[in-house]
């Protein structure tokens, strides 16, 4: 399922003297499949464009496509239960969100409150917890008594227990030491590309942005002032210079080289295996031409 924002702007307490516009006119098309980024610093309009996602916000001015259905400025929102069922965020720090005595109690929570029968919300408990990195008996212990990275992989997988075909993600490492963040973050992308899910990643990470989505979206007082592929957005140097936003720390390393070579490789390296592979073929070349 993909998603659409279609000069989308939004106001905070519109019509009133606290009238505050966070977005304004943002075009933005995320197709189904794509991993897309959105980056920006604070206040940037993260939080507002992803709460259009599912429908928490509607436009005050454009639309919304989320998949087949559209949220429109003007128009009384449907039904959005299908759409929150579809479409699954996970909040900063979900884990603040648990709330029931057991963990399996918890991951059948959603599900069952959508019409998902006991039996194959407890089916689908029991697949999750193997797949965020749990042992299976974790589900007959309390939420409370796990640890901060493991509240947060029950969390998740109380998400994905709605079986969504979106999964929205609002830094969703946050406070997590070096090792969980990673692991995390792989889990995420191995779901994307085995489930074959739209994946939507807003982070304050380049290095995130750059090593695992299809397209990075820049936020920037609340306009969409660039979208493209890692590539296309680490060669914008003008653009990211004015934002004031660092490229991933492969790409300074690229370019500290290059300046020690006095010479440019063919192209952008995203990981340091490209990097190494860059840097030895331009040494072959500069032995060859002597
Ligand atoms: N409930 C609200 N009422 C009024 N203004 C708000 C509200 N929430 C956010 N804003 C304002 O809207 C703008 C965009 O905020 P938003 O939270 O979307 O940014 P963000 O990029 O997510 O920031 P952060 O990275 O800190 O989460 C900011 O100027 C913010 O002050």
């Amino acid at each position: 399922m993909g998603i659409k924002l279609q000069q989308v702007s939004y106001a905070y307490s519109m019509g009133t003297p606290f009238e505050k516009y966070a977005l304004f006119d943002v075009d933005l098309t995320i197709p189904h499949g794509t991993y897309q980024a959105i980056i920006g610093h604070t206040g940037s309009g993260k939080s507002t464009i992803l709460q259009h996602f599912n429908g928490l916000l509607k436009p005050s001015k454009g639309q919304v496509h989320i998949g087949d259905r559209v949220i429109a400025a003007g128009k009384k929102a449907k039904e959005l239960k299908p759409v929150r069922q579809k479409v699954g965020i996970v909040f900063q720090f979900p884990e603040h969100q648990l709330f029931e005595e057991t963990v399996l109690k918890d991951i059948m929570f959603g599900p069952m409150n959508f019409g998902v029968s006991e039996q194959e919300a407890e089916q689908r408990a029991r697949e999750l917890i193997h797949l965020v990195g749990l042992p299976e008996d974790t589900l007959n212990k309390s939420p409370f008594d796990l640890s901060g990275g493991q509240m947060r992989r029950v969390a998740i997988a109380g998400v994905l227990a709605m079986d969504p075909e979106v999964i929205v993600l609002d830094e969703p490492t946050a406070g997590l030491d070096p090792r969980g963040q990673k692991e995390i973050m792989d889990m995420f992308h191995a779901l994307h590309k085995e489930r074959g899910l739209t994946t939507i990643l807003v982070t304050h990470s380049m290095e995130d942005a750059a090593r695992y989505a299809d397209k990075i979206a820049i936020m920037h007082e609340g306009r969409c002032v660039l979208n493209g592929t890692p590539l296309e957005v680490f060669a914008d140097a003008e653009t990211l210079e004015k934002y004031r936003l660092e490229l991933p720390h492969i790409v300074r390393f690229q370019r500290k080289i290059e300046k020690l070579m006095n010479k440019s490789l063919s192209k952008i390296c995203l990981t340091e295996e490209e990097l190494a592979a860059e840097v030895a073929q331009a040494l072959r070349e500069g032995r060859d031409a002597q």
